[in-house]
């Protein structure tokens, strides 16, 4: 899984390397240490994959059938989101005119996660709760590792992997769109002890600098508005001066 990226050797993958959250390809790694915090446990590739003739160049050009792979995927993925996208909107029974061509002309974005073994996985974490700035995301996780916050009870529950199941999250853009009708999912990634896990989330929003608003259908006296409008570019601005480690969310700022 994640066509072998992780394995390769180490100068090749620093080829990749970036801080800069603008950066449309980047490899990174929040393996942290300090004995007060939380630590994790995580290398990571992320890159943008729509238009695919756009953004398949700039990608990894090892191991040789990466970008082949990883292409075809995100294709495949990419459908299924605005399938997905489309019902959501259509269970809400607002109208599709405004919104489909931006999401035609969305952003996806991959984000492949590598979490190694853990000496103490109870003691770490590969990623800390967070939800996703997105419409829409969906996971395929090579082992169980995945927890949502159960918003009923408190407590975090398991993900299973079921043969290459794929995992749906509403993110905080279509909690905006719904008017707080659907709630973005809150999760975080654990670690085992045994073996490397590998997650592929690929992340769908609108283009950088289209803003996503709540739908007018979903506002009245009862229902006032309460997000405030924002885009993709807002979001990453958010993560060039956030810590997400420090509990801070992207939707708690657009919350009215
Ligand atoms: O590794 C996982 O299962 C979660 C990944 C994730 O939440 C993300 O990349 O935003
Ligand atoms: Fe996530």
């Amino acid at each position: 899984m994640a066509f072998g990226f992780f394995d390769l050797p180490s100068e090749e993958k620093l080829k990749f390397k970036s801080n800069d959250v603008y950066n449309p390809v980047r490899y990174g790694t929040s393996l942290k240490d300090g004995a007060d915090k939380v630590q994790f446990w995580r290398v990571f590739l992320k890159h943008y994959a729509h238009p695919l003739d756009a953004w398949i160049d700039s990608w990894p050009h090892n191991p040789p059938q990466y970008r082949e792979k990883m292409g075809k995927y995100s294709a495949q993925v990419r459908n299924l989101a605005l399938e997905l996208m489309g019902m959501i909107i259509e269970s809400l029974r607002i109208s599709p005119n405004r919104l489909t061509p931006k999401m035609d002309r969305g952003m996806q974005v991959m984000a492949v996660n590598c979490y190694p073994p853990c000496p103490k996985p109870e003691m770490a974490l590969g990623l800390p709760p967070h939800s996703d700035y997105t419409c829409l995301t969906i996971i395929l996780q090579s082992s169980t590792g995945l927890e949502i916050l159960d918003p009923d009870d408190g407590n975090w529950k398991m993900v299973p992997e079921l043969h290459g199941a794929l995992q749906v999250h509403i993110g905080d853009h279509f909690e905006v769109m719904s008017n707080g009708v659907y709630k973005s999912v809150v999760h975080r990634a654990t670690l085992n002890s045994e073996k490397t896990r590998i997650s592929i989330a690929s992340l769908h929003s609108l283009g950088m600098d289209d803003r996503m608003e709540t739908a007018n259908e979903l506002i009245d006296e009862q229902n006032p508005k309460r997000y405030k409008e924002s885009s993709f570019r807002d979001f990453l601005d958010f993560l060039a001066n956030n810590d997400i480690a420090d509990g801070k969310h992207f939707i708690d700022t657009l919350k009215i």
